[in-house]
C-alpha cells in the first residue's frame, strides 16, 4: 500500500482561499497512490484561534468540495485532515473529512480531545465524542487529531473497532516536537498498529510548527519521517504487518480489562 503524508506550510502570507488550490493540486499529483493525508486546520492554521470563526465552514463547504474533487482526480482515499466546522444548530468542532477515490464522503471525524486547557481550541469549539474508523480495501483506519495523541485510551478504543492503521492529523508546535516523535511511536508500538502522523509545517499565529510528520510500522520502527518543511512524505506498506505482528508478539491479547481501583486504607 502507498501512502502520501503532505507536510503543509500554514504562513499567514498565503490567503485560505489560494492554500486550497495549493492543497488541492499536491492531492492531484498524488495520483497512483492508495492514501492520502493532509494535517489538522491546514485552512487557519491550529493555533490561529481568532481566524475560527471568520474561516468556519459548513461541512459540505468549499474545502470539502475542493477535496471531493481532488480525491476523485486523483482516484485516492483522501484524509483531507480538518476544517473549522461550522454546525448549523451548535459549536464550532474541528473536524476531519475522509474521501473514498470516487469523491464521496467516507467519514467525518470531530476532535474528541480540544487543546488549549481553558483557552483556545478548548473554548472556541465543542469536543466530538464518536470514534470514527474507515474500511479501506487493503486496510481499516482509525481517526484522531492532534493533541488525541495524548490520550491512548482513545487508540484503544478504535483498535477494539478494527482499526489497524492509525491517522493522526495534526498541527503540533516545535516547542514539544520530542514529544511528538514519543508518543507517535509509542501509539504505534502499544497497539501494535502502522501510524501515519500528518503535522503542519510553517509559523502561523507566532506559533512555528513541528513539521517532521512522520510514519511508523506495528513494532514501532520509524518508516519516514519529514524535516521542518513543506514535504510530501511517500511510503510504502504492508498492512498484512498488523496481523502478523498481533500473532507472534499476541500482548493486545493479554490486557487485563477491568482492574479495581487500590482499596482505601
Ligand atoms: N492542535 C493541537 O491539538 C495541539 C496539541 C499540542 O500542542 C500538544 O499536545 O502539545
Amino acid at each position: 500500500m502507498r501512502a502520501s503524508v503532505i507536510q503543509i506550510a500554514v504562513n499567514e502570507d498565503e490567503s485560505v482561499e489560494a492554500r486550497r488550490r495549493r492543497v488541492a493540486a499536491t492531492v492531484r499529483e498524488q495520483a497512483g497512490a492508495d492514501l492520502v493525508v493532509l494535517p489538522e486546520l491546514w485552512t487557519t492554521g491550529a493555533f490561529a484561534y481568532e481566524e475560527f470563526g471568520r474561516e468556519a465552514e459548513p461541512l459540505e463547504g468549499p474545502t470539502y468540495e475542493a477535496m471531493a474533487k481532488a480525491a476523485s482526480d486523483a482516484g485516492v482515499w483522501l484524509h483531507a485532515g480538518s476544517i473549522p466546522e461550522r454546525d448549523p444548530d451548535g459549536p464550532l468542532y474541528n473536524t476531519s473529512l475522509v474521501f473514498s477515490p470516487s469523491g464521496d464522503l467516507a467519514a467525518a471525524y470531530r476532535k474528541i480531545h480540544r487543546f488549549g486547557f481553558d483557552k483556545g481550541e478548548a473554548v472556541l469549539m465543542g469536543a466530538g465524542s464518536e470514534l470514527v474508523t474507515v474500511r479501506l480495501p487493503e486496510t481499516t483506519l482509525g481517526l484522531s487529531t492532534c493533541y488525541d495523541l495524548r490520550f491512548p485510551e482513545l487508540y484503544r478504543g478504535l483498535v477494539d473497532a478494527g482499526a489497524e492503521t492509525l491517522v493522526v492529523s495534526a498541527g503540533w508546535p516545535e516547542r514539544r516536537r520530542s514529544h511528538w516523535t514519543l508518543l507517535a511511536q509509542a501509539r504505534a508500538v502499544e497497539n501494535q498498529s502502522f501510524l501515519l502522523a500528518c503535522a503542519t509545517a510553517g509559523t502561523h499565529a507566532g506559533v512555528p510548527q513541528a513539521g517532521h510528520s512522520i510514519v511508523v510500522d506495528p513494532w514501532g520502527e520509524v518508516l519516514a519521517q519529514a524535516g521542518a518543511g513543506e514535504e510530501v512524505l511517500t511510503v510504502e506498506f504492508d498492512p498484512g504487518k498488523v496481523a502478523a505482528t498481533r500473532e507472534q508478539f499476541p500482548a493486545l491479547k493479554d490486557r487485563m480489562l477491568g482492574l479495581q481501583p487500590p482499596r482505601r486504607p
